[in-house]
């Protein structure tokens, strides 16, 4: 799918019910990352762990249609009891609400029209727009939250501002990206790719903890950007969800050893914590830049790779893929004496499909079979379309009876097979060629079984289609035809 034609996320009109789900979800979860921020606050007035404004941008950005009054009302109620249990007079949490909501709406107004694969970390650009909406999300909040530290607190107008936009950017760089790359359906998953040993998937993972390690025991200005080139390995080597996960667990791991003094760092003045916390915040958006880049050429790669090797009209697999595949398949069933069918088929009188209701209905056929070969078939079994109304199947690890079994059933489900664009049509037929292969003894070329296979095709069109023929395999040279 293309970032142009991904769908954009849509609010739906929500019934009752979900209204009422999104007003006790977003309250009580405000009330408690609210909480926690306030609990958690190491630093003076503004609290270096502050999840809920994160939280809720996240949330709306998967949940658009929960962006209502009443779940919204909830919201701000969250902010505001939090900060009256934790003894903030009225007016000063109602404004300091106000700005926490009002970051969100501004970072929400800026990125949910964005696409899928943009918005949930799978493009080059989401690191970018994860970094701008954030940082829009805390310049906003900070813009309206300084000037009221500054009436209430006296503190400074530029230390109240600049302390709160960092912190909160931070916050954002910290929460937002794994809620963002969170595993979701709406995203289409590359295949896994093929599995190393765990010790070794762990390696990238492992260096960032030992340099982590190493950047504590020698301090100094340079030690924030140790992990950096291990943070880089990762993000090559993991998801972006797992990433996330990683450069969030960092981050969290950094503010708390300065938080308990571990780090050699110890903030002396303001601008050094708005530093440390800008200096975090590129730390974690470089590798999240490489990873959502990652993903985006691996999922190219992987389109790429279906187009070469699937047919595209059938999407079944294409001649010369079914030829490599299958002969990997084939190689494996002999390596361990396991039995194997080889099938031909060809739909019967196609001819008179394409001369009576045109190449459009012919080609709809094409589709409908292809599609119910598929649905036919077990996973492991090998489907290819040879050319024209031809097709060929793999099935490995059956016997005789079980191959037939398979070979009447795709003669019945052709039967059925119905042609929309033209209701009154004869019904679809295909005739089938098998060559049935019980444990191979040495390697043997896929090319000539399915010359063999095709004996059997040509045997079952003579004998009246809509019909299999069975052939046993019993060597290279001497195919005996079944009855
Ligand atoms: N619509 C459509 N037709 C195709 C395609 N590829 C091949 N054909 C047509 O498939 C038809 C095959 O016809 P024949 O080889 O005579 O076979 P048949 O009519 O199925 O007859 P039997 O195989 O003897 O039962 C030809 O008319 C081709 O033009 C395709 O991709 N789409």
């Amino acid at each position: 799918m293309t970032e142009a034609s991904s769908p954009q996320i849509r609010s739906n009109p929500a019934p009752a019910s979900h209204a009422f789900k999104a007003t006790g979800v977003l309250g009580s979860m405000v009330l408690l990352a609210a909480l926690l921020g306030i609990w958690a606050r190491p630093m003076g007035f503004l609290s270096v762990v502050w999840p809920a404004n994160a939280l809720l941008l996240g949330t709306l950005l998967h949940r658009p249609a929960w962006l209502r009054p009443g779940p919204m009302l909830a919201a701000f109620v969250g902010y505001v009891c939090a900060d009256l249990m934790t003894g903030s007079r009225p007016e000063v949490a109602v404004l300091l609400s106000a700005a926490n909501m009002a970051g969100v709406g501004a970072a929400w107004l800026f990125m949910h029209r964005r696409s899928h694969l943009v918005l949930f970390m799978q493009r080059q650009t989401s690191a970018l727009l994860l970094f701008t909406g954030s940082g829009l999300a805390a310049l906003v909040a900070s813009a309206i939250g300084g000037p009221v530290l500054t009436v209430v607190f006296q503190t400074p107008p530029w230390q109240a501002f600049s302390m709160w936009l960092s912190s909160e950017w931070l916050n954002y760089m910290i929460v937002l990206p794994p809620m963002l790359a969170w595993p979701t359906r709406r995203l289409q998953r590359s295949p896994a790719a093929p599995q190393l040993p765990l010790l070794l998937r762990a390696i990238p993972l492992l260096l960032v903890v030992v340099l982590e390690i190493v950047s504590y025991w020698l301090g100094g200005p340079g030690a924030l950007a140790f992990s950096m080139p291990a943070l880089l390995w990762c993000a090559l080597s993991y998801r972006v969800f797992t990433l996330t996960l990683i450069t969030s667990a960092l981050c969290l791991s950094k503010m708390l050893a300065i938080s308990l003094g571990s780090f050699e760092f110890t903030p002396a003045h303001f601008l050094e914590s708005v530093s440390f916390r800008i200096g975090l915040c590129m730390l974690v958006l470089g590798p999240l830049a490489v990873a959502s880049a990652h993903a985006a050429r691996a999922e190219l790669l992987r389109q790429l790779r279906h187009a070469v090797n699937h047919d595209v009209l059938t999407d079944v697999l294409a001649r010369g893929a079914f030829l490599s595949q299958g002969q990997r398949l084939l190689d494996r069933c002999a390596h361990d004496r396991q039995p194997m069918a080889v099938l031909m088929l060809d739909l019967d009188h196609f001819k008179q499909v394409n001369d009576s209701y045109g190449h459009a209905v012919g080609d709809q056929l094409l589709r409908s079979f292809g599609l119910m070969l598929t649905q036919v078939l077990r996973p492991q079994d090998l489907v290819g379309r040879m050319g024209g109304e031809e097709f060929a199947v793999l099935l490995p690890q059956v016997d005789r009876i079980t191959a037939q079994k398979i070979a009447r059933r795709i003669n019945q489900a052709t039967r059925e097979l119905e042609l929309p664009q033209a209701p009154d049509s004869m019904p679809t037929t295909v005739s089938i060629g098998m060559l049935h292969v019980g444990a191979l003894q040495s390697l043997q070329r896929l090319d000539l079984l399915l010359q063999q296979a095709d004996q059997a095709l040509y045997a079952a069109k003579s004998r009246g289609r809509d019909r299999y023929e069975t052939r046993l395999w019993s060597g290279p040279e001497t195919p005996a035809l079944q009855p």
